[in-house]
Formats: structure tokens, sequence, C-alpha cells
């Protein structure tokens, strides 16, 4: 088995950032600015939902590899407080996986009164977790949920874990975690229920956007010809409400949205593929093992655990993380002639 397949990743050098204007922000060659960071805490998952994980999980990270919390809450303040972040998510694989999350919400919260701190979990053993994480300071969470059949659910996750996860939402709606947001993964097999999962949110108060799917799974089964597109899934949809378009109410943000009926309620669609929105996009990335990643479709990192651990100073860990963005692709490239997907995939990168 070869390193790719394996997920492990091969660092390779980019551009020099000799050009790179002296200013603080996480500015790249194409205009935009980062303010989203968004840290994977671990490559672990309770889940193997089959558009991002091998059936086997991912291989481990050693653990020393790892960030501990207290390099987390570093990086994070650094980004907040030297680099213009304005918005941080813990992501992964499954940051429910890590038992020292509050710790690390904590930590980030403590020293970050005012920033919004989210999270994007599958919602497994969040019933228990929801109250001491909102206690913690994490202002509100998005949860990935695909179907309410379980069957389906457990045929796409490889897991039969449907009860826990809606058990986790309704908890984390009853902590406060709120507005709570679901992100369905359109796939041909769950594509009929939609109008079902659609039905179920609207319920429970939950925001739903269905998400196309990104050529970002481990197995690389995905193909162009037998992706759900967002124009697929409104037909569904179409067939049980009135969908009126409501647009995008933040360039950079993926999500467009529809009005349901006669609203207020709407459904929003982030046409990753179809539609993209790299434009605008103003996303930065830390993986769990602590590597700078400007687009989850470049393969191109800049290593901070390394030089944290070497005893860098947060300027020369800004400069080092300032470098990295200005190395970012103008975007995802799916489309294009030769468009080969990252080495990593949507679990080891972190969503
Ligand atoms: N193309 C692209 N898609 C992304 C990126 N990050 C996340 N996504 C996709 O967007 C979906 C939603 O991401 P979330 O983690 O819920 O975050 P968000 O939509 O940015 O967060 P909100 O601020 O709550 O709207 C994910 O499930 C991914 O499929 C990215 O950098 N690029
Ligand atoms: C990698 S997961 C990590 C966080 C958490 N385990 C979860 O599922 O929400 C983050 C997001 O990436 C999305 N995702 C994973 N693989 C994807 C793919 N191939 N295309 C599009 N989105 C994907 C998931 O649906 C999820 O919303
Ligand atoms: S999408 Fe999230 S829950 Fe599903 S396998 Fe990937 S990391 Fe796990
Ligand atoms: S694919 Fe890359 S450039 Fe496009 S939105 Fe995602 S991270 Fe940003």
């Amino acid at each position: 088995m070869s390193l790719v397949e394996m997920g492990i990743p091969v660092v390779r050098g980019g551009l020099p950032a000799v050009d790179r204007p002296d200013v603080p922000d996480l500015l790249d060659r194409f205009g935009r600015t980062a303010r989203d960071l968004r840290v994977s805490i671990t490559e672990k998952c309770s889940l193997r939902c089959t558009y991002c994980m091998p059936e086997q999980g991912l291989p481990p990270i050693p653990r020393a590899d790892v960030l501990t919390a207290a390099e987390i809450v570093r990086l994070v303040v650094l980004a907040v407080t030297e680099l213009g972040v304005r918005e941080v998510r813990f992501t992964g694989g499954e940051p429910l996986m890590r038992r020292d999350l509050e710790q690390i919400v904590g930590g980030c919260r403590d020293r970050l009164p005012t920033l919004p701190l989210t999270m994007t979990s599958n919602a497994v053993g969040l019933r228990h977790r929801a109250a001491g994480l909102a206690a913690a300071g994490l202002s509100r969470v998005n949860i990935s949920l695909d179907t309410i059949d379980p069957a389906g659910f457990a045929a796409l996750t490889r897991r039969d874990r449907l009860p826990d996860a809606l058990a986790g939402i309704r908890a984390a709606r009853r902590a406060g975690l709120t507005p709570i947001k679901v992100n369905a993964v359109l796939m041909p097999d769950t594509v009929a229920g939609a109008s079902d999962l659609l039905d179920w949110c609207l319920g429970e108060g939950c925001e739903l956007r269905f998400i196309e799917e990104m050529p970002l799974d481990a197995d690389r089964a995905w193909t162009r010809t037998s992706m759900v597109t967002a124009a697929d899934l409104l037909d569904v949809l179409g067939t049980r409400f009135a969908l009126t378009p409501v647009g995008r109410p933040d360039p950079a943000s993926p999500a467009e949205f529809w009005r349901i009926d006669d609203g207020p309620a709407t459904v929003g669609v982030i046409a990753s593929v179809t539609r993209s929105f790299c434009a605008d996009c103003d996303r930065t990335r830390l993986t769990a093992d602590g590597r700078v990643r400007s687009c989850l479709f470049s393969d191109h990192e800049v290593d901070l655990r390394g030089a944290l651990r070497s005893g860098a100073s947060d300027g020369e860990l800004a400069r080092l993380w300032r470098d990295a963005m200005w190395q970012k692709w103008a975007g995802h490239g799916i489309d294009a002639a030769g468009f080969a997907p990252p080495e990593r995939s949507m679990g080891a990168i972190g969503g």
C-alpha cells in the first residue's frame, strides 16, 4: 500500500513568499483574506461515512504527533489576535472522539471571550456532552445527518447509530448550542429520502443544508457523472415543497437558500462542485498533526507543530502561517482537465 492510499500526507514545497505584502492578515495571491479557521483535532471517528472514510478508519496519527489541547489553544489565540481570524470551528474526524474537547473549548473561551466558537460533528455521543460543551463556551454546532431512515443511515455510515445521533441533536438544542445547522451530503442511495429529512429538520427547528459530494472520499469512488447535483435535489424536493430561491445572504457562506412553501423556513444547498464558491473563500485550516492547509484540495501544507515544539515565537509562527496562506490556490479545479484529488481524504484534512 502506498503512502497516498494510507492517507499519509507528503509535504510538498510551494512558491516563495517573497512577494507577500507585509500585513497582519492571512492574504492570498487572489485577493482573498482568510477569517474562518477550521481546526481538525483528530482523525478518529465513530462513523465510517462512505463519502469520507475507508471502512477500516484512517491510519492513526501517532499520538505524539497530534496537537495537545494547550498547543491548539495557543494556535487559535494566535490566529485570532495576530492574523485576523474571526470564527473558529473544531472538526475532524469526529471532535467528540477527544476526551479533552471541553478543555480545548474552555481554553479558547477563557482567552477569547467573544469569539464565535463552533463545532462540526456527527452528534454520536453528544447527548452526554452537549451541556458541558455549552458550559465550556461552545457557541453552536453543525451536525452531519444524511438520512433519517435507520437502514439508510447504517448503510451510509457503516454504523447503526441513528438513535444516538438524533439524541445528540436534541441534547444540543436543549443545551442552547443553536442555531443547529444539519449538513446532508447528497448521495444516490439517500437522495430519495431528502424530503423526509427536510420534514424532520423543520419539526426539530434545525436549518438543513444539502451538500454536493466532493472527490474527497478515502475510497476514491467519487465520479463527476454519478454524483448527485443540487439540480437533482431540487427536482426531488420540488415534488413535496414549493421552493423559492432567496440566494446567498453572505458571499463567503457556501450555502444558497430556497424558501420552503410560504416560509419563513428555508433549505440550503452547498453546491461545492456545480456552483463553486472558491472565489469568495475565507478559510484557513489546521490539521490534527499541526499543519496549516490553505485549501481542501491543495496538498501544500506548512508544519507549525515542528516549529512550535522547537520553541518558535508567536511572531515566527504567524509568519509561517501567512506564508502558507499566500500559496493558496484559486480553487479546487474539479472540472479542470488533469484534476487529481488531494492525497488526504476529507476526514484526514478536517471538513
Ligand atoms: N468547497 C469547500 N467545501 C467545504 C469547505 N469546508 C467545508 N465544506 C463543505 O461545507 C460543508 C459545511 O461545512 P460546515 O463545517 O458545516 O461549516 P460552514 O458551512 O462553513 O459553517 P457555518 O458558518 O455554520 O455556515 C461541509 O460539510 C463540507 O462539505 C471548504 O473549505 N471548501
Ligand atoms: C469530515 S466531517 C468532520 C466532522 C464530523 N465528523 C462530521 O461529520 O460532521 C466535516 C464535514 O465534511 C463533510 N464531508 C465529508 N466528506 C465529504 C465529501 N466527500 N464531500 C462533501 N462533504 C464531505 C461531512 O458531511 C461533514 O459535514
Ligand atoms: S463525515 Fe464526519 S462522521 Fe462521517 S466518517 Fe467523516 S469524519 Fe466521520
Ligand atoms: S475548495 Fe479550496 S478554495 Fe474552494 S472553497 Fe474549499 S478551501 Fe476554499
